[in-house]
């Protein structure tokens, strides 16, 4: 038998998270996380070409969905999904059987930390989700739950219990995630700080979640992280994160859930074409300077007690208010019902909790 101390111990969570990578090349990547992603289930989102085979490397536990198996499994309600966009990757959430989430891009590696070692990315965002967040009132120390950080004076006693932490935000050294108009002009910009901090995005404060190296709990808020309708046959592109994000935040604040960035870095190793990308964002561009201030002026009402029953709500909110902004959001709208609707008919007992929640407020 091998004595304690050299029993490494087992993986947090390794049957309770499901990692969701959404693809168009090969999966090589993996062998750099693999001593970190191996005791994990893998969900690959395979996106584009159907009858491309994208290979995955020998020794990881997966599934692997492409478009056929989309619309196989959904039917007509596969028209939520987007195709040829990372947005897709949402499809991989909603299959998914397990209570965390963590999504990554296939051109992110593993980072160093300033000590030179290497960053265990999932194991970071599977701290931060363990432990409360602090929406309420900002600690001028960040994560107060860390080794070696704490409340600062003045900081209210009775909101040291903190809240439940929804999302993990996690950052990127190399290449940043930087929109088509930084891009084109800072081409040779490159995050080289590391900054060893971890943040709760106050309540009432929205902020632009990439979907780049996040994590989430799939229970708290899975029904909020639709990615929306991107890419093939849509005006747009590369908002599908960001639009996950501010209904998430939005519906975070409502329910009192937290959600945190900062840790961990990745490593971003390939910055995507500046002219492609303008041409998919260049309608959000403009389009969010009233996307912003409709997120802001969003109000639940007290009986939206599940993720679900907000969604719907916002959903109704987006085609009356957004609707004459551009039809897309009417179309958007309704697939934001149908991906609710999807996501309940493939986790019927998630949607029985959500009800029961939502009677138990009755
Ligand atoms: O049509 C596509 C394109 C790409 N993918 C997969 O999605 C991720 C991200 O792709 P990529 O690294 O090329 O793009 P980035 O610009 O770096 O992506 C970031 O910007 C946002 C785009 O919405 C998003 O938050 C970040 O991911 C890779 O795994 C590709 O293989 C795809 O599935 N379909
Ligand atoms: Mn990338």
């Amino acid at each position: 038998m091998a004595e304690p101390s050299t029993i490494s111990p087992a993986p947090l969570l390794k049957d309770e998270l499901d990692i969701v990578i959404p693809t168009i090349r090969n999966l090589d990547f993996l062998e750099m996380w693999r001593p970190f992603f191996q005791p994990y289930h893998l969900i690959i989102v395979q996106d584009g070409d159907p009858s491309k085979t994208i290979k995955v490397p020998e020794g990881f536990d997966y599934e692997l969905y492409n478009r056929n198996d989309i619309n196989r499994i959904l039917g007509p309600k596969s028209s939520c999904i987007s195709f040829k966009d990372s947005a897709c990757r949402c499809f991989g959430y909603m299959v998914s059987k397990k209570k965390y989430i963590y999504t990554i891009d296939d051109d992110c590696f593993v980072a160093k930390d300033p000590s030179g070692k290497d960053i265990n990315a999932l194991e970071q965002h599977i701290k931060n989700l363990l432990c409360p967040s602090t929406p309420f009132f900002f600690n001028t120390l960040y994560d107060p739950y860390r080794a070696g950080a704490d409340f600062v004076r003045g900081y209210p006693f009775s909101l040291r219990e903190g809240v439940p932490t929804a999302v993990s935000h996690g950052l990127w050294l190399n290449i940043p995630d930087y929109d088509a108009p930084t891009q084109l002009v800072k081409p040779l910009e490159r995050n080289t700080r590391y900054v060893d901090a971890i943040m709760t995005i106050p309540k009432g404060t929205l902020f632009p979640m990439c979907g780049m190296n996040l994590a989430f709990n799939r229970e708290l808020i899975g029904p909020a992280m639709y990615f929306g309708l991107m890419g093939d046959g849509q005006p747009i592109g590369r908002y599908d994160d960001m639009w996950a994000g501010w209904c998430t935040k939005v519906i975070c604040d409502h329910l009192g859930l937290g959600v945190k960035t900062g840790l961990p870095y990745i490593w971003h190793s390939k910055a995507s074409n500046p002219f492609v990308n303008l041409r998919k964002e260049y309608k959000g561009i403009y389009w969010q300077e009233e996307l912003i201030p409709f997120f802001q002026s969003v109000t639940l009402p007290k009986d939206c007690t599940s993720v679900q029953k907000c969604y719907i709500e916002i959903s109704k909110q987006v085609k009356a208010k957004l609707g004459k902004v551009d039809d897309y959001f009417n179309k958007l709208a309704d697939a934001m019902v149908t991906w609710i609707e999807a996501w309940d008919e493939l986790n019927p007992s998630g949607a029985k909790s959500a009800e029961l929640s939502n009677g138990a407020s009755k």
